[in-house]
């Protein structure tokens, strides 16, 4: 598998442990102080990069888009327009967030909502560039984003996998620097919407790494994530889950963040090889409990074994293991042997 080089020691996919991102996206409220917080919480919490959403508000949506009415508990104004204003850090904001995230020494990102948001954040240098779910169907800018050449994560929600396909395609013909991420877009996922299957089906048909990003509550479906080859991991980081705000409910606190990752690293690490072999931490308990052969009764030299004559016991010496039952019986004992002592090799013949 293809591997996306993020920085000179960061790679994703192949055997590089799963990148994890905290997405603080507009979490922070519109202040840019719960912003850092946030910064810091995703470096504590051990996440590899911190992530943001960047977006010009006229090129993403339409005048009548961003005058409409929001009516809703996460609303921050009257209309869409005055709610994204309040969430939108400036591009001074955005410089001084990212030098932030350089002290605090965490990856920092953003999803490019739209070209010029896009232009600004390969502008200032970021790592690699976060495209969202909502242009899974935004051809334009996919072709725009493939042609400059930056790494790129891409999610998939809201779209079939001929679409996905086709994003594969587009990027694909540019580059391979990318990684796609299973997503579904809703807010919380139902557990039973997540699909995570869908990503054995994504490793199976790209040859480039694939992760998931996800917006169902808790930790559990990420971790299914993993076991199932997620390369990257993104999830939603805030401060309480309880504050105002669309993506608050799917989100981990830094306290969960931090055991995620932790069970993360505890995943990767227990996955292993797909090879059943007796392991080394086991011998002690194959000496102590793994039963072997025994005398079931006293006979002597000359004898036959017959079944009922052998039984397995936890036995001390052992005798021969257990599996080697059927190569003993109707065997001849070339030695007097009590009940219960191990039958070993060359004790029959
Ligand atoms: C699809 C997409 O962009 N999803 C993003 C990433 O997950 C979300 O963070 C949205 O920006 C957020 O849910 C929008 O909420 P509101 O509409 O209340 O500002
Ligand atoms: C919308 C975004 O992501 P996703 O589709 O992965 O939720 C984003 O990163 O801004």
């Amino acid at each position: 598998m293809l591997e996306v080089k993020i920085t000179e020691d960061i790679r994703i996919g192949g055997k590089n442990p799963c990148f994890i991102i905290a997405e603080v996206g507009q979490n922070h409220q519109g202040d840019i102080e719960v912003a850092k917080k946030l910064i810091k919480a995703a470096k504590d919490a051990g996440a590899n990069c911190v992530k943001f959403q960047k977006t010009c508000l006229n090129e993403k949506f339409t005048k009548k888009y961003l005058e409409k009415p929001y009516d809703s508990p996460n609303s921050w104004g009257k209309t869409y327009g005055e709610h994204k204003r309040h969430l939108e850090f400036s591009e001074s904001q955005y410089r001084e967030l990212f030098k932030y995230a350089q002290e605090v020494g965490i990856l920092f990102t953003a999803s490019a909502m739209d070209m010029v948001s896009f232009d600004f954040l390969v502008n200032i240098k970021v790592p690699f560039i976060k495209i969202g779910s909502g242009d899974s169907n935004n051809l334009l800018f996919l072709k725009y984003a493939a042609s400059k050449k930056i790494p790129l994560i891409i999610s998939t929600g809201m779209v079939d996998k001929q679409a996905v396909k086709t994003i594969y395609d587009i990027i694909a013909a540019q580059h391979k620097q990318f990684c796609l991420l299973h997503c579904i877009s809703a807010y919380p996922v139902p557990f039973e919407d997540c699909n995570l299957t869908v990503l054995q089906d994504y490793k199976n048909t790209f040859d480039i790494p694939v992760g998931y990003s996800g917006q169902e509550v808790g930790t559990a479906v990420a971790l299914g994530a993993i076991a199932l080859g997620a390369k990257v991991l993104e999830k939603h980081i805030t401060l309480d889950k309880g504050l105002r705000g669309t993506d608050h409910v799917c989100s981990l606190t830094p306290t969960e963040f931090q055991q995620l990752v932790r069970d993360v690293r505890v995943i990767e690490a227990s996955l292993g090889t797909p090879i059943k072999k007796v392991v080394t931490s086991e011998i002690p308990c194959i000496d102590k409990l793994q039963k072997s052969l025994v005398m079931g009764c006293t006979k002597n030299k000359g004898e036959i074994l017959y079944p009922g004559d052998v039984k397995i016991k936890v036995a001390e010496p052992k005798g021969l293991n257990a599996l080697h039952f059927e190569d003993v019986i109707y065997k001849t004992l070339v030695y007097d042997k009590k009940e219960d002592e191990p039958l070993n090799e060359g004790d029959f013949c």
